[in-house]
C-alpha cells in the first residue's frame, strides 16, 4: 500500500507536505507519494478576501480526500475554516513551530525604526490592525502572493533575486513559513505576542484524512487501527492539539470569518493551558484583549476555555469594534 499525500504546488505547501510525508513513511514503514492538487487560490490572482478567503486553498484538498484521489492532506492549520468537514478528521497536529509573526524590512530595520509613513505590506486584516495600533503613521498595503513573492516586494532582503526592485519598506509574515522554506534570514524583527498576537493555529500543521482511516478513539467504533492510523497518531503532539483547539474555539464562538481581525495564542505550561485572544479594529484605534487559563487539559477543556475567552471578548465589545463576519 502506497499512501498518497495531497499537496498544493506552492513552495511552502510542498516543503511542509514533503517533510510530513517523510515522517509518516519513517514512522509507518510504508511507501508514500505526493499528489499535486491545484486549488482555486493558486489559479486566481485577485484579492484573497474577494475569493472567499483562505478556505479556497483547502476545499480542493478536501475534495481530493473525499474522492479518494489522495489519502492524507497536509494543511497549515490557520488556513482551515473552523466548520466541520463531514467524512474527514484532523488526525494529527504535529509539534508546532514558532508561532510568531515577523517583520522583514529593508536594511534590517525594526518596526520602531521604520520612517514615518513607511509602506508595509500584508494581506491580513489582523496584522494590519496590530501594525496600525503600534504605528498609526504606517501606510499598510494589501498584498498577496506566495511567501517568496511577498519578500520580493522589499528591496535587498537576503535571498531575493539580485537587483529585484521592490516597492515596499517591509512585509509581515509568519516565522513558521519562513523557517520551513529556509528564509528566516530575511527577518529583521520577531514580534512578541504582546505586540502582535498570531492567527489561531499559526505555526501548526493539520494532517487530515478520511475519518475511516483516522486513529480510532477510545470507546469509538469509527476509525482505524491500521498502519496509517498508527503513524498519524505517532505524529500528533497533544500539547499542540490542546493549544490550537482553544484558539480555534475562540474563532468558532465569535463566528469569525477568516478575514476577521482576531488573534489568539494558547500554550500549555505545567498543569495549565493558557489562552490569550484579541479582536482589533482594522484602523488600529481599538483592541479588546482577554486572557484565561484552565486546568482541564482535554479537548473539551480547551474548547470551553476558547468559548469563555470569546464570550469575554464579546462582552468587552468585540462585535462593535470589528466586522467579525469578514471573510
Ligand atoms: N495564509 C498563508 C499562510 N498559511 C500558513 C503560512 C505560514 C505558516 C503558518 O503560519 O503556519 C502562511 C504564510 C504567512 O502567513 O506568512
Amino acid at each position: 500500500m502506497t499512501v498518497r499525500i495531497g499537496t498544493r504546488a506552492s513552495k511552502l505547501a510542498l516543503t511542509q507536505t514533503q517533510q510530513t510525508a517523510d515522517q509518516l513513511a519513517a514512522v509507518g514503514g510504508f511507501p508514500v507519494e505526493l499528489v499535486h492538487i491545484t486549488t482555486e487560490g493558486d489559479v486566481k490572482t485577485g484579492s484573497l478576501s474577494q475569493m472567499g478567503g483562505t478556505g479556497v486553498f483547502v476545499a480542493a484538498l478536501r475534495d481530493a480526500l473525499l474522492q479518494d484521489t489522495c489519502d492524507v492532506a497536509v494543511h497549515s492549520l490557520k488556513d482551515l475554516p473552523t466548520g466541520a468537514a463531514p467524512g474527514l478528521t484532523i488526525a494529527a497536529t504535529p509539534k508546532r513551530a514558532d508561532v510568531r509573526d515577523v517583520l522583514c524590512a529593508r536594511d534590517g530595520l525594526k518596526l520602531a525604526d521604520l520612517p514615518q509613513g513607511a509602506k508595509v505590506g500584508t494581506g491580513s486584516p489582523r496584522r494590519a490592525a496590530q501594525l496600525r495600533a503600534a504605528r498609526p503613521d504606517l501606510d499598510v498595503q494589501d498584498i498577496r502572493g506566495n511567501v517568496d513573492t511577498r519578500l520580493g516586494r522589499v528591496p535587498g532582503l537576503p535571498g531575493n533575486a539580485a537587483g529585484a526592485p521592490g516597492d515596499l519598506d517591509a512585509v509581515v509574515l509568519a516565522a513558521a513559513g519562513l523557517e520551513r522554506i529556509g528564509r528566516l534570514d530575511a527577518v529583521s524583527e520577531f514580534f512578541e505576542t504582546d505586540v502582535m498576537l498570531p492567527a489561531p493555529g499559526q505555526g501548526s500543521l493539520a494532517i487530515e484524512c478520511r475519518t475511516a482511516d483516522a486513529p480510532r478513539k477510545a470507546g469509538s467504533t469509527e476509525g482505524s487501527q491500521g498502519v496509517l492510523a498508527q503513524a498519524l497518531a505517532a505524529l500528533n503532539d497533544e500539547d499542540t492539539r490542546l493549544a490550537v483547539t482553544a484558539e480555534r474555539a475562540v474563532l468558532a464562538r465569535l463566528e469569525a470569518g477568516c478575514a476577521a481581525p482576531v488573534g489568539a495564542f494558547a500554550y500549555r505550561k505545567g498543569s495549565m493551558l493558557y489562552l490569550e485572544a484579541a479582536v482589533c479594529a482594522v484602523d488600529g484605534t481599538k483592541t479588546v484583549r482577554e486572557k484565561k487559563a484552565t486546568d482541564g487539559l482535554t479537548e473539551v477543556g480547551a474548547t470551553l476555555l476558547g468559548i469563555e475567552v470569546a464570550e469575554l471578548l464579546l462582552a468587552a465589545g468585540a462585535a462593535e469594534i470589528a466586522d467579525l463576519a469578514a471573510s
